[in-house]
């Protein structure tokens, strides 16, 4: 027989029931007041849940805010999230700032290999329609500004520029020998790969390093894209290796830094064996490097060669090769602001801010950094829905360039063509989007020092004036345009001009976009 409670419930069933169940042999008494009593907690839980409902709702008021990067690839995405991160969250920023050494240290070496293969066939008197003279030249003085200016890896001036001048024009003089500077330079072929080994995360596996197919050395391997360019799936198997080592010691000594800069064991093995001092081979080619990238005919082979395109932040550390070259280096805002990895997919990253403007506003920030090459572009979809935001980056200083992926397609159109795309989609109607015309500064340099014309690439400019501010209000007016004539719904046009390397007009930037995207989601929030 089941047994019933004093309601006459069936309890015998429900083990939730039976711990409530009233006892069997409860008096008329004792059942008005349980039931008096089972009145107040059930008026007392409608409370609370209502209690909680409200707060749900001011949750979804207050919200986590999330925001899409868009662009194309190169055009700054991760150096605005970056940016981000140290405008908002500084702390966290610099936390993470030593785990970047390795990225930094590829990039250079990445450079320096790309700029001997450029060369090389020139300077070493294998391609003879170019080589005018014997493969020896003479230590460079150093470079002047104008040459700076004109250069087409042109030199940011720097202290550690002025620091290093001495004692290269104290050797100015002296032959170069470029088939022993290359060859004493190989080592950093090897020492490229296993900068790559040590940033893979240890359960994926590192293919075989691809032959060299092009001018940048790579080959169509899977951690490469077409043009050679590594790259690692996501960024936290890097970073956790650094955080796995900085929490086996607890101090944050110059010894510790000094493991982690270093490579090898460090790194589950994946290093390849003994010899491992990443810091301890660059240290040795330290100086070879500064000769061949203060080289005057380095230079001119440079610029000679077309099919070389060194990375945006090359010359920013070649140029500072004596100080990121240490045995106690730790990387410098600025030299995390400039390291570049590409990425592959779709990364959320959380950024907590640190100081909060007001209490309504949403602390904690979601921002989707995506690979912007055209074979990644389908992957952005799923995440148009849910987004408060989309900063779109189209980089201005890409008007004589082409994608990578596609010869035929100038940069700049198929920035047009993006954003318009994006400003289109029904799916974003509603969505915030703000635009960055990037690279403002790459750009400067181009009209004003190379003298680049804009109309040869971008000829429907006609023959207007050749003349940077002339060109942004011709760029900035066609952006427009597109937003107004085909976004399916009225919607403001919102858009900076930025070079978002530069961290701190940057931040003044982020601060605006910030508390534009806050209002705009107190607003719709108010709407539902
Ligand atoms: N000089 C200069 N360099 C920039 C600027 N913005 C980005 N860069 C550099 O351009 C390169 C590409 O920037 P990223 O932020 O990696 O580009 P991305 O859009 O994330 O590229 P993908 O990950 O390939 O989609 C890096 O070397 C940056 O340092 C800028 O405003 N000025
Ligand atoms: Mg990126």
């Amino acid at each position: 027989m089941p047994r019933k409670n004093g309601n006459g419930m069936e309890v015998s069933r429900d083990p939730l029931l039976v711990l409530m169940a009233p006892p069997a042999n409860e008096s008329a008494e004792e059942k008005e007041v349980r039931i008096r009593n089972e009145k107040v907690a059930i008026a007392r839980n409608a409370e609370i849940e209502e209690m909680l409902r409200l707060e749900r709702v001011a949750a979804k008021k207050r919200g986590c805010i999330r925001v899409l990067l868009l662009g194309q690839s190169e055009s700054g995405k991760s150096t605005t999230l970056k940016n981000f991160q140290l405008a908002f969250a500084p702390n966290a920023f610099r936390a993470e700032r030593v785990s970047w050494t390795r990225i930094i240290y590829l990039n250079l070496v990445r450079s320096i290999n790309t700029i001997i293969r450029a060369v090389s066939p020139e300077l070493l008197g294998t391609n003879k329609s170019t080589l005018s003279s014997p493969s020896t030249s003479t230590l460079p003085s150093p470079i002047s500004p104008l040459d700076r200016s004109h250069a087409d890896f042109p030199l940011p001036p720097t202290a550690q520029s002025s620091a290093m001048t001495p004692s290269l024009s104290s050797s100015s003089q002296i032959p170069i020998d470029y088939t022993a500077l290359f060859a004493d330079l190989s080592a950093l072929e090897g020492l490229e790969e296993r900068l790559q080994r040590q940033l893979i995360p240890p359960d994926e596996p590192f293919p075989q390093y691809p032959a060299n197919t092009n001018a940048n050395g790579g080959g169509a391997g899977k951690r490469y894209t077409s043009h050679g360019e590594f790259f690692v799936y996501s960024t936290t198997g890097w970073k956790t290796a650094f955080s796995m080592l900085r929490g086996r010691g607890s101090l944050e000594s110059r010894s510790s830094i000094d493991r982690r800069a270093s490579v090898g064991a460090d790194n589950g093995g994946r290093g390849g064996g003994g010899g491992d001092d990443v810091v301890g081979v660059l240290l040795e080619k330290k100086r070879a490097m500064i000769v061949l990238w203060r080289d005057e005919r380095v230079r001119r082979a440079l610029r000679r060669s077309s099919r070389i395109r060194l990375d945006d932040s090359a010359a920013f550390y070649l140029d500072n090769i004596d100080r990121i070259v240490q045995r106690y280096y730790e990387p410098s805002d600025d030299d995390v602001i400039r390291a570049r990895l590409r990425t592959v997919g779709v990364q959320e990253h959380i950024i907590v801010h640190e100081r909060q403007l007001t209490r309504d506003m949403a602390s904690e920030w979601r921002m989707y950094d995506v690979g912007g090459t055209r074979s990644e572009r389908a992957a952005w979809i799923p995440y148009f829905e849910h987004m408060n935001a989309i900063i779109f980056l189209a980089p201005i200083s890409a008007f004589n360039q082409v994608l990578d992926e596609d010869r035929d397609r100038n940069r700049l159109e198929d920035s047009f063509g993006l954003y318009k795309k994006i400003v289109s989609s029904k799916l974003l109607a509603k969505v915030q989007i703000v635009l960055f015309l990037n690279k403002v500064d790459l750009f400067r340099r181009m009209i004003n020092h190379q003298g680049i014309s804009f109309s040869k690439y971008v000829p429907s400019y006609g023959n207007r004036p050749n003349e940077v501010e002339s060109i942004m209000k011709y760029l900035k007016a066609k952006f427009k345009e597109i937003s107004r004539d085909h976004s399916p719904a009225a919607r403001t046009f919102f858009s900076y001009f930025t070079s978002v390397v530069d961290t701190q007009s940057t931040a003044v930037t982020l601060q605006i976009v910030r508390e534009g995207i806050i209002r705009t989601n107190l607003k719709n929030a108010d709407m539902i």
